[in-house]
């Protein structure tokens, strides 16, 4: 089986302060050269601060189009020039809030790979899509709208984030078994079409993943890490997830 690097990504929604960032960064900082990449997607407004205190940092959302008349956008080539190295794209909070379609998920993949970010693309099913027993169907449709259009290679340079949306913020996480049976269907999907890029592709999980039970989610052979966003906000608990991708706990 490929080694996957584990990744354990925080993402901040719109929470975090000035003081938040120089809390988290100084204490994330000693994973610079552990076998784990920490990521932070902080509120836009805290970009620039994040990237200069050295932490490794992605938005939470890019714009699809070029620079031009879009107020409160967020252009994927300045977000790079800022020090940004990802972006998410197709968080569920975008998709229903905001009524980001699965095509305009892929435009922003593509722009994001476009601009040398490395787009991370969340999928996942809602409560009522999971009891209809539809939630591999939802997945797969929602990565197969990348792949139609770019193909299957450019998943070779992004991230997968696996979040069902009835375990985002809800603190009912999936089970390690839910989570690893969907990580699994994902990673054999993929595989009917390139096995090199299924077996390299980083598949992060997320949904009320707290520093209790990172380690039991982590440890499944097709999650690579997790996306996190409550207990990203707390130091303590976020370094002991950390700590868990490292299988330090
Ligand atoms: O992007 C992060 C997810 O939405 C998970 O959020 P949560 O850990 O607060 O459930």
């Amino acid at each position: 089986m490929a080694q996957r690097k584990p990744i354990v990504a925080g993402n901040w929604k719109m929470n975090g302060s000035i003081e938040l960032v120089s809390e988290i960064s100084t204490a994330i900082s000693k994973y610079k050269n552990e076998q784990v990449d920490v990521i932070i997607f902080p509120p836009a407004p805290l970009l620039c601060k994040a990237a200069e205190s050295g932490v490794n940092v992605g938005t939470q959302t890019i714009s699809e189009f070029d620079s031009g008349a879009f107020t409160g956008e967020i252009e994927a080539k300045l977000a790079k020039q800022l020090g940004a190295n990802y972006t998410l794209v197709g968080h569920s909070e975008r998709r229903a809030i905001f009524g980001e379609t699965s095509e305009i998920v892929a435009e922003k993949f593509a722009k994001a790979q476009e601009e040398g970010l490395i787009p991370v693309l969340c999928v996942g099913e809602t409560e009522k899509q999971r009891e209809l027993g539809e939630t591999e169907k939802v997945v797969a449709e929602q990565i197969n709208a990348v792949i139609s259009k770019l193909g299957i290679a450019a998943l070779s340079n992004s991230v997968l984030a696996y979040e069902p949306v009835w375990a985002i913020g809800t603190g009912k996480t999936a089970t390690p078994e839910q989570a690893q049976s969907v990580h699994k269907f994902i990673r054999d999907m993929l595989s009917t079409q390139s096995e090199p890029v299924a077996q390299a592709l980083q598949i992060l999980y997320g949904g009320s993943v707290n520093d209790k039970n990172s380690k039991s989610l982590f440890t499944q052979p097709d999650i690579d890490g997790g996306l996190i966003g409550g207990a990203s906000l707390k130091a303590d608990a976020f370094v002991s997830i950390c700590n868990s991708a490292l299988g330090n706990v």
